[in-house]
């Protein structure tokens, strides 16, 4: 039997490549940030090219940690940011824009005539996503439109859209695999989720030819093999899917109910909902979790845009900290935020709120305000976020959630998920791996190969690290709440 299985974590600010083995623990890694580019405000773009490179580069680096041959490596998983939009040629394998991600929000006028006409009734029933520039159908609408040539390209086939996935798989086949899974595919508000199918009418309403879709497969299954000359050898690529859905499968929320949050440059919370795709009438999103022998399961979704982003922007324009984990001490050092809060709605508000428009603001202000106390109500932020989320997906299921895994960068600061345990006023289960999202890649990509046996094998992974009680008393609790509420009524629009 090989010793590890390779994942491959292409997150928003950078890539990484773990080697896992057996049990789930973490033989190697290797991570790379890459460049991020604001061209315009509100505009969020990447280099796909820099993604393949830096993804490249630490598969190599990870490999050369345990100086292991090709042959140990059972499998390749990807998971990834979702929703960045790539196109490139067919023929050249050249992007003919750069990526244009998730974060960004060039398309939202075309959001809002869409909404004028009713039409995102429509694209909800069919996709289970609200009508946001979030998702990847006004992104590749925007480059057709706005690319010379493009437009001709792509009615005449030559061109191909990719989520980063998809361009990974690309890249790493050699060009001869142009293919997504079940759980990168629902966030493009092209695909229907209840028929599992490209929708036509949709592509017909964007202007966007089926040529230039992928192939939509399980999560869990062989795409196709590694090209010899990157690796000298071939791995097959055995997994796929979107950072957040990954991350649900490594949580092991394998059952209808389970729910887990992660703390990266956005929060995303996520509920395994099982085969109903349970629609929410709180701003949620319905999405699906998996795909897994032609069947999926669904989840409900709650997308925070802005979450551990506003701690990096705490360190490089605000230049507050200067490195993420300095605000857990920092927080600690003052008693409480004194009275201020930061509503770090730098792309608009997502769920529960859906304000495209919304920007940030830190309220509460006095001459008694320092840098503490700044910090403090950055890191607090993310944790009333996630409440908000919380609380609508309770209202959603009908289920009291009194616990929640975590995971993600921003999950390793104490003082956050303490914070976080006292609002819910419920238990915070943070696991002993918490890079989960590479994990679940690297377990469905072990599934295929037969790594791992079955998924009650993969159960057995799973361990905690640490639970958070909550500690303050319930007045405390609403006051805080109430203090948070009347900051985000002021940023909305
Ligand atoms: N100890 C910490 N406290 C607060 N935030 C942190 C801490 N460590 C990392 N972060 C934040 O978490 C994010 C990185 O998490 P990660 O899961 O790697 O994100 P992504 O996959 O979105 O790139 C960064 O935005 C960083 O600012
Ligand atoms: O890169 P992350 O981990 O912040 O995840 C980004 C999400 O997939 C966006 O939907």
């Amino acid at each position: 039997m090989q010793k590890y299985i390779m994942a491959l974590d292409q997150g928003t600010t950078s890539s990484r490549a773990i080697l896992f083995g057996k049990n789930g623990e973490m033989a190697a890694v290797s991570q790379k940030e890459f460049t991020q580019y604001f061209p315009e405000n509100g505009w969020v773009e990447q280099d796909p090219k820099e993604i393949w490179a830096s993804q490249m580069s630490v598969m190599m680096e990870a490999r050369e940690t345990l100086g292991i041959p090709v042959e140990e490596i059972a499998a390749i998983g990807i998971t990834n940011q979702r929703e960045t939009t790539i196109v490139w040629n067919k023929e050249t394998g050249e992007p003919i824009y750069p990526a244009i991600v998730w974060q960004c929000r060039r398309t939202a006028d075309r959001i809002d005539a869409l909404k004028a006409e009713g039409y995102d009734t429509v694209i909800r029933e069919k996709t289970g996503l609200i009508a946001d520039p979030y998702f990847s159908a006004t992104k590749i609408e925007w480059i057709l439109d706005h690319v010379d040539g493009a437009r001709e390209m792509a009615e005449q086939g030559k061109l191909y859209f990719g989520t980063v996935d998809t361009w990974l798989i690309y890249k790493l086949t050699g060009g001869r695999v142009h293919a997504t899974d079940y759980t990168n595919a629902s966030r493009t508000m092209l695909f229907n989720i209840h028929t599992l199918e490209w929708d036509k009418e949709l592509l017909e309403k964007f202007r966007i030819p089926e040529s230039m879709l992928p192939e939509v497969h399980n999560s869990s299954e062989i795409y196709g093999y590694t090209d010899e000359r990157l690796f000298g050898g071939s791995i097959p690529v055995a997994g796929v899917a979107g950072d957040q859905q990954a991350a649900l499968f490594g949580q092991c929320c394998f059952e209808p109910g389970d729910t887990k949050n992660t703390y990266g440059t956005g929060c995303f919370l996520l509920m395994n909902t099982g085969d109903r795709a349970v629609y929410s009438e709180h701003g949620l999103l319905t999405t699906i979790a998996i795909g897994l022998n032609g069947k999926v399961q669904y989840a409900l979704e709650g997308s925070v845009f802005v979450a551990g982003a506003a701690i990096k922007w705490l360190r490089d324009e605000m230049k507050l900290i200067e490195k993420a984990s300095d605000t857990e001490r920092i927080a600690l050092s003052v008693k409480d935020s004194n009275g201020v809060y930061v509503v770090p709605a730098f792309t608009g508000l997502g769920a529960p709120y859906w304000d495209a428009y919304a920007r940030g603001a830190i309220l509460g202000l006095t001459r008694g305000t320092t840098r503490e106390h700044i910090v403090r109500a950055t890191v607090e932020s993310l944790a009333y976020e996630t409440y908000d989320v919380l609380k609508a997906m309770e209202n959603d299921s009908g289920m009291e959630l009194k616990r929640l895994r975590v995971d993600g960068g921003a999950s390793a600061n104490n003082f956050l998920m303490q914070f976080q345990a006292d609002l819910l006023a419920g238990e915070i289960v943070r696991p002993v791996v918490t890079e989960t999202t590479a994990l679940g890649a690297a377990y469905l990509a072990g599934l295929a190969v037969g790594y791992y046996d079955s998924i009650e094998e993969i159960k057995q992974n799973w361990q905690v690290e640490r639970i958070f009680e909550p500690q303050i008393d319930e007045e405390m609790r609403r006051m805080l709440l109430s203090g948070w509420e009347n900051a985000v009524k002021r940023v909305l629009l």
